[in-house]
C-alpha cells in the first residue's frame, strides 16, 4: 500500500468561473481587480461567457476531475478526501481551507490546475493559499504544500501525443505532411514571462521555455509516430490588457492567416496551456481561431486537452506520493520528459515575482 504520510487531505487549486448570467459582472470584476484590463476588453470578455449562456465550463470540468481524482486514490488504496477551491468564484479558496482545518486536517497537498511557472499560474495561486490561511483561522494550524508543476510530466505529455494524432488524423490524408502544428497557450504580458520561474540558475522566462519543452516533446514523438515531417509554432491566445502593453505574440488567428497565405492548407491547433475545455479554449479557440480559418480558406482541427484522461488525472495522486516521499527524507523517482527536468517543489526566492506589489505567498523561500 503506498505511503501518503504526512499528508491527510488534497485540494484542487483552481480559477474558478461563473455558473449563470448575473455571475459574468462580478466574475470579472474579481478576476480584473487592480488590474488595469481596459473596459472595452471585460465588455468582449462578458460577451463570450454570455454566449455560453453566462456559464463557464470550467467548475463543471473541475467537478469532473475532483471526481476522479478521488476515485483514482481509493483505487490505490489511499483514502485522502480531495477538496476543491478557487480563486475566483464559489467555492473559494479561504471558505474551503476553513473546510479543511474543521475537519481536522493539517497537511495537504495542493494541486494547482495550471501547469507552468507565471504569476497567473503559479504564485498568485501561492498568493491566494496565503490568504485563504490567514482568512480561515489556519495560520499555524494547517499547511499547505504546493505540489511541483507537471508541465513535462508523462501523464500530461502523453494525452496531448495522443490528441495531436488524432486530430491529425481528422484531416485529408494528401493535407497532413503540409499541416502545421499550432501549440497554444495563454498570453500573458512580455514582463510577467520575465520575471516566471526559474531556469537553469537563472530566474525568469520559464513560461515561454517550458512551453517551447512541451512543444518540442509532443512534435517529436508526433513526427516519429507518423513518419511525417509537420512543422510546429507555439502561439498565444486570449491577449488582455492594453494596447500599449507588450504580451507574448504571435496570436493564433494572426498566425493562421498568415500561413493561408503561405498556401498551408491546415492547422491542428493543440491547446497546450490549458489542461481542460475551459472558456479560452471553446471560445478563442473553437469559435474565433475556427472562423479565421474558415475565413482563410484553411483546414482546421482543435486537438483535446488532458481533461479527465485517466493517465492525467493519475497525475495527482503519482505528485501527492512523489512529494510525500521527500517530505520523509527519501528520494522518489520524479518523471519528467525533455531536457528541463523535474521542477522545484519549493519556489525559489523572487521565482514568478508579482509585477505590482511583493504579497505574502505559501509554498515558497521567500
Ligand atoms: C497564464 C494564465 C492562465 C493559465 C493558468 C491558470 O489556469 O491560471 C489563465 C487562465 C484562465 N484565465 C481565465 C479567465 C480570465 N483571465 C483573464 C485575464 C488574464 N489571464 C491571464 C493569464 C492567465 N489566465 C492574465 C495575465 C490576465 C490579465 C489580468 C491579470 O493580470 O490577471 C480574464 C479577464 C478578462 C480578460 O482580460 O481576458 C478572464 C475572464 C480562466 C477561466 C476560463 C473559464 O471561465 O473557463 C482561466 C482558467
Ligand atoms: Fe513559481
Amino acid at each position: 500500500m503506498p505511503d501518503p504520510t504526512p499528508y491527510d487531505a488534497v485540494l484542487l487549486v483552481c480559477f474558478g468561473g461563473p455558473e449563470k448570467p448575473e455571475d459574468v459582472v462580478p466574475f470579472l470584476e474579481n478576476v480584473t481587480r487592480g488590474r488595469g484590463i481596459p473596459r472595452e476588453r471585460l465588455e468582449e470578455v462578458g460577451e463570450h461567457y454570455f454566449r455560453f449562456g453566462g456559464r463557464s465550463p470550467i467548475n463543471d470540468l473541475n467537478r469532473e476531475l475532483r471526481r476522479a481524482v478521488e476515485e483514482d486514490l481509493r483505487g490505490r488504496g489511499l483514502d485522502l478526501p480531495v477538496f476543491w477551491g478557487n480563486r475566483n468564484w464559489d467555492p473559494y479558496l479561504t471558505d474551503t481551507v476553513r473546510e479543511i482545518r474543521e475537519a481536522g486536517h493539517r497537511r495537504v497537498a495542493c494541486f494547482l490546475t495550471s501547469a507552468y511557472s507565471s504569476y497567473s499560474g503559479c504564485r498568485q495561486y501561492r498568493e491566494n493559499l496565503a490568504d485563504a490561511l490567514a482568512g480561515s483561522d489556519s495560520e499555524g494550524v494547517l499547511q499547505l504544500d504546493r505540489l511541483r508543476h507537471y508541465f513535462n510530466h508523462p501523464g500530461f505529455v502523453e494525452p496531448m501525443v495522443d490528441a495531436t494524432l488524432t486530430a491529425l488524423s481528422e484531416l485529408p490524408e494528401r493535407q497532413r505532411n503540409d499541416t502545421v502544428v499550432l501549440f497554444v497557450t495563454h498570453s500573458i504580458p512580455d514582463s510577467m514571462n520575465d520575471a516566471s520561474g526559474r531556469h537553469g540558475e537563472r530566474l525568469g522566462g520559464a513560461y515561454v521555455d517550458q512551453h517551447r519543452s512541451v512543444a518540442q516533446l509532443v512534435a517529436d514523438r508526433v513526427r516519429r509516430e507518423t513518419g511525417s515531417r509537420v512543422r510546429h509554432e507555439l502561439v498565444f491566445c486570449s491577449r488582455s490588457g492594453p494596447p500599449q502593453v507588450p504580451w507574448l505574440e504571435p496570436d493564433v488567428g494572426d498566425r493562421i492567416g498568415e500561413l493561408a497565405k503561405e498556401g498551408v492548407p491546415a492547422v491542428v491547433v493543440v491547446p497546450i496551456g490549458f489542461i481542460a475545455d475551459h472558456m479560452e479554449v471553446i471560445y478563442d479557440l473553437d469559435t474565433e481561431a475556427a472562423e479565421a480559418a474558415k475565413e482563410a480558406g484553411i483546414g482546421f482541427v482543435r486537438a483535446a486537452t488532458a481533461g479527465i484522461d485517466p493517465r492525467f488525472v493519475a497525475v495527482v495522486g503519482d505528485l501527492l506520493l512523489e512529494r510525500a516521499a521527500v517530505e520523509r527524507g527519501e528520494a522518489p523517482e520524479r518523471p519528467a520528459l525533455g531536457s528541463l527536468g523535474p521542477s522545484w517543489d519549493v519556489c525559489p526566492a523572487g521565482c514568478c515575482a508579482n509585477p505590482r506589489a511583493q504579497r505574502p505567498a505559501c509554498c515558497g523561500s521567500d
